[in-house]
């Protein structure tokens, strides 16, 4: 029997099996397309991201074709700004900047080729989900290919198969609706030189257009304007009242849209289509043995560019608890903090792209004047913040969530001078560790691991770590001695005085099987 099958290999279902792969489990992916999807729909993704591609080992292939770009701002009817989410001159707490564009072919096409390593990963194309069936012990999964059909029988099955899940839909799980939906048209485009924007007032100093995520807040025509990788460009422009979907696709109403942003640059149109933004989240992320990830769980509006990160941190949610569970070390209900865990995480980044959305999408002119000068109102009285600090803690499941600093996301410094400079996961490995201020801190938390639990633990003596004080600041702070840090790089808590209290509530969060109920599984 596999361990895990994996329906659909987007990036989220080809992290997944990178992820899988990595720690040893028998895992088969299915995608039903025989051939990679030639067109990009994702363009956007986060830090974050590139800290798991980083984890998944596939980082020196995915960022040689990305550009980094320098945040998000927010243009009102008149022409200034209403809201800027700059990230130029910041410091990069997590290693890595906060935006990325990529193209989604070639971010496939990396994060594929890399399942090659794993002869315990096997990619089966053009091969179709056509129903499961669950017991005690795993899922049977009916499958279809040219070749007929086939049936598999795995632990596990991970659906990544998109919006339309057809896992989801065999289930019978329905989705939550927040209320938003909007129809947008999305224009890709080769560009050769910069994009023309209107004059526009109150630009902050340093930010240059061309690096930003550009959202014009116009009732005429709401419409987004966004860097990609190397010559690529996306507009995004809303469908007024009346308008068709068809007519809006084609090239001559494409050409009229785009023209005003390209006068004299040459260009290609890649793709125009138009979606339906929306809000959505499923009632059930689990059943049983079944698990959404992805678009198949959940989608949003583009806003903040979310909504294939949302995707790839579900995976690794999942695929650090799937491997503990699958080694007999831990008990399976961990895998009941999955959903937890993840459906308020993602519901508060939708819930802000949904609000941004509203204001972003009216059509009225008073009321756009009227949310222009409330939205200046509000940035005057509030500090400077970046699209990442819309990304909340995790609050619940496995989090110590009364010590400070628990759910966070973890800092990544990097570490050395020079030419020996590297990222501190590179530094250090992964996996769960604790770092301790000083050696004699380290010292007793090498005693009290031993001592507490069986789970792999890394102890980190952070003052053997040559990062410019970052991480001693992180913990002081915090008002602590100890962080113990989770392999998807969330904090699972941190500890003042005495360790031992964290570790005990690690294990009092996730069951550990003893030695001998784990000998009377293998
Ligand atoms: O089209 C998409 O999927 C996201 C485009 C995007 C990226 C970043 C910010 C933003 O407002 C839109």
């Amino acid at each position: 029997m596999l361990d895990v099958v994996i329906i659909g290999c987007g990036p989220v279902g080809a992290l997944a099996a990178n992820l899988l792969g990595k720690s040893g489990l028998n895992t088969l992916v299915i995608e039903r397309e025989a051939d990679p999807f030639p067109l990009p729909r994702a363009v956007h993704l986060d830090h974050e991201m590139m800290r798991l591609f980083q984890a998944a080992g596939v980082i020196d292939h995915v960022v040689a074709d990305m550009r980094d770009t320098e945040g998000h701002i927010h243009i009102g009817a008149d022409h200034g700004v209403i809201r800027y989410m700059g990230t130029v001159g910041l410091p990069r707490p997590f290693g890595w900047s906060n935006d990325y564009f990529f193209y989604q072919p070639e971010l496939e096409a990396h994060l594929r080729g890399a399942l090659a390593r794993y002869a315990n990963v096997q990619l089966r194309l053009g091969t179709a989900f056509e129903a499961l069936e669950q017991d005690a012990d795993g899922v049977a999964v009916r499958l279809r290919s040219p070749s007929g059909p086939s049936v598999v029988r795995a632990r596990w099955l991970i659906a990544c198969d998109g919006s339309r899940s057809s896992v989801r839909k065999s289930l019978g799980i329905a989705l939550d609706d927040l209320d938003f939906e909007e129809p947008w048209l999305v224009v890709d485009a080769e560009v050769d030189g910069a994009v023309r924007f209107p004059a526009l007032t109150g630009l902050p100093d340093g930010a240059n257009l061309q690096q930003l995520s550009v959202m014009m807040c116009d009732p005429d025509r709401p419409a987004t304007v966004v860097p990609g990788r190397g010559n690529h460009r996306r507009w995004e422009f809303m469908l007024l009242p009346g308008e068709d979907d068809a007519a809006m696709m084609r090239p001559e109403k494409v050409s009229e849209l785009v023209g005003p942003w390209l006068e004299r640059v040459p260009h290609r149109i890649v793709r125009a289509a138009t979606y339906r933004f929306h809000g959505l989240i499923a009632e059930k992320w689990q059943q049983g043995r079944v698990f959404l990830a992805g678009d198949a769980a959940h989608q949003t509006p583009p806003f903040f560019g979310q909504g294939m990160c949302h995707g790839l941190r579900d995976v690794a949610n999942l695929a650090w608890k799937l491997a503990l569970v699958s080694d007999g070390k831990v008990e399976p209900e961990l895998l009941d903090s999955y959903q937890a865990e993840r459906d308020p995480h993602v519901r508060a980044v939708i819930e802000a792209a949904v609000a941004a959305g509203r204001y972003i999408c009216m059509l009225d002119p008073a009321q756009a004047a009227a949310r222009d000068v409330e939205m200046r109102a509000r940035a005057e009285g509030s500090a400077h913040s970046t699209a990442a600090d819309l990304i909340p803690a995790i609050e619940t499941g496995i989090v110590a969530s009364d010590t400070p600093g628990a759910g966070e996301r973890f800092i990544q410094p990097w570490v050395g001078a020079g030419s020996t400079q590297a990222l501190l996961d590179d530094v250090t490995g992964g996996g769960w560790r604790l770092f301790a201020i000083d050696a004699e801190a380290a010292a007793r938390a090498r005693q009290a691991v031993e001592a507490v639990t069986a789970l792999a633990i890394r102890i980190v003596d952070i003052s053997e770590i040559a990062d410019g004080g970052t991480l001693r600041q992180w913990l002081t702070e915090r008002c602590a001695r100890f962080v113990l840090v989770r392999p998807d790089f969330y904090v699972f808590g941190t500890a003042c005085e005495s360790v031992e209290p964290l570790l005990n509530g690690l294990r009092g969060s996730i069951t550990e099987q003893s030695a001998r109920e784990r000998e009377s599984v293998t």
